[in-house]
């Protein structure tokens, strides 16, 4: 289906989009528009071959059980990530020291997602600044390399090494962001990425607030 194949393609301008309306008046972060963005930069992920498969799967995997929270019977308390921390904490919904009753509390699952924001952060700052013939794959591995890695064990950090051995050079990574020519990529970046840092930084510092940022 024609429609089906333009729906999965990926578009910086999009993925800018919804960070965007991650964002309350209050600067509360709207879960549903979290997850979107989410998938939005997911499409990317896919479209870049298998290799990518086991990360992506995973990013699914956690997307997936933020929509059951959103979509369950107690949805209406998961419409912010402020509102989901304070009722899940209020309902000993989480695991907060090891695993245990609460293998999938929405605390849990978004911290992880949390996490590779810093990387995505980090990574298109690299991109952002970067020349036509720096490499996206050292750019990955090292903002890689001062986030998300110190989270994982040996064999994620491995396959997550050689995934981004795979990945294509800068001209063709541009292209693949749908927003014209590389100056006006660079121009969208600068633009995109205070939207993605203060989204990090606010749930950052609810994560500090609440001693979070080591869920099992
Ligand atoms: C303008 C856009 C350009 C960049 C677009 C990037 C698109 C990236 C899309 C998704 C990124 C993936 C997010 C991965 C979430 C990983 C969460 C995590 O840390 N999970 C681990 C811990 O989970 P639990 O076991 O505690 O439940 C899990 O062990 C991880 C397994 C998979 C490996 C994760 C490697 C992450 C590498 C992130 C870099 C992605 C490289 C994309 C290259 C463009």
């Amino acid at each position: 289906m024609a429609g089906t194949e333009e729906d999965q393609k990926f578009c910086l301008q999009e993925v800018l989009d919804t960070f965007k309306l991650c964002l309350s008046e209050n600067k509360e972060v709207y879960l549903e528009q979290y997850v979107a963005g989410w998938r939005k930069l997911i499409k990317l992920l896919n479209s870049l071959g298998s290799v990518f498969g086991f990360i992506s799967n995973d990013a699914v995997n956690k997307i997936h059980i933020l929509v059951a929270h959103l979509n369950g019977e107690n949805g209406s308390q998961y419409v912010t990530v402020q509102s989901m921390v304070k009722y899940e904490l209020e309902n000993e919904l989480v695991d907060l020291t090891k695993r245990g009753g609460h293998p999938e509390s929405g605390c849990r699952t978004l911290l992880r997602l949390h996490r590779a924001l810093r990387w995505l952060e980090l990574f298109l700052g690299r991109l952002r600044t970067s020349s036509e013939d720096s490499k996206t794959s050292v750019m990955c591995s090292e903002s890689y390399n001062e986030s998300l890695s110190q989270h994982h064990p040996w064999v994620v950090r491995k396959a997550a090494g050689l995934a981004f051995c795979m990945l294509p050079g800068r001209p063709a990574f541009f292209e693949v962001m749908n927003v014209g020519p590389p100056e006006q990529v660079v121009a969208k970046l600068g633009e995109g990425l205070p939207l993605i840092s203060e989204v990090y930084q606010i749930t950052e510092e609810l994560y500090t607030q609440h001693n979070l940022m080591d869920l099992p």
